[in-house]
């Protein structure tokens, strides 16, 4: 039995991106771009690989409900729109124009727009001002750490049996084993709240900067 998975070398991440939906055009475009504009933060990018499951589970719940939080250039909204079915809906908060204006010209470019609306703010509060009943099939978060606690909060009561969560950097790295910084210690907080949380099933998968997939029960 294999326990670990294994180290991740540059040239096996190309062949698993390369074997799974590799980036199309667009999405190319898109990390290309947010490299040459914004190289100071490109790294909040998600990966490749986390961009075809993001589409995968999309279509895999049947999502026609859909929040994301933190949004940056648009890679994780992209993938999430694709996988939505006509007249699904993806509500996407982040307190950046600057960095979602990349986002909203690369939705246009894919066509997906009319399934996208954006909501400029503190996603704290913008997510308290969703509907209070469970309607939600698929929830990403990916924003400020420290936040995440929050987001959960607002976000597993809205999330229909069934739905799922997805929490983007759930290891840092690997520094929840010894945290270094704030927003790793808010992680490793984060981690263990989720587990014990009896309202979800959770799995946690080393996919990019760890993925945590947690479904409504
Ligand atoms: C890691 S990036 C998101 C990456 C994005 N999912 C992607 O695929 O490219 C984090 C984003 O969260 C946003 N953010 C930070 N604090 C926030 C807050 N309090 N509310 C909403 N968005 C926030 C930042 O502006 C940034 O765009």
């Amino acid at each position: 039995m294999t326990t670990k998975p294994l180290p991740m070398t540059e040239e096996l991440h190309t062949y698993l991106v390369t074997h799974g939906s590799p980036p199309d055009e667009i999405a190319q475009a898109l990390i290309d771009e947010t490299v040459a504009l914004l190289p100071a933060n490109a790294q909040m990018q998600i990966a490749p690989e986390q961009a075809a499951l993001l589409t995968f589970l999309t279509r895999l719940v049947g999502a026609r409900q859909v929040v994301e939080v933190g949004t940056f250039t648009g890679m994780s909204s992209l993938a999430i729109a694709r996988g939505l079915p006509a007249g699904g809906r993806l509500v996407c908060f982040d307190i950046s124009e600057e960095f979602t204006s990349v986002a909203r010209r690369y939705w246009e470019r894919a066509g997906v727009t009319d399934r996208i609306e954006l909501r400029i703010g503190p996603a704290a509060e913008s997510l308290r001002a969703l509907p209070a009943e469970p309607y939600l099939d698929l929830a990403f978060i990916d924003a400020d750490k420290v936040g995440y606690p929050v987001y959960w909060d607002e976000l597993v009561p809205r999330m229909r049996p069934g739905g799922l969560i997805v929490v983007d950097n759930v290891l840092r790295g690997g520094r929840v084993l010894a945290p270094q910084n704030e927003d790793d210690r808010a992680i490793a907080a984060f981690n263990d709240v989720v587990r014990t949380d009896e309202r979800v099933d959770v799995v946690m998968l080393p996919v990019a900067d760890g993925l945590t997939l947690a479904r409504r029960r």
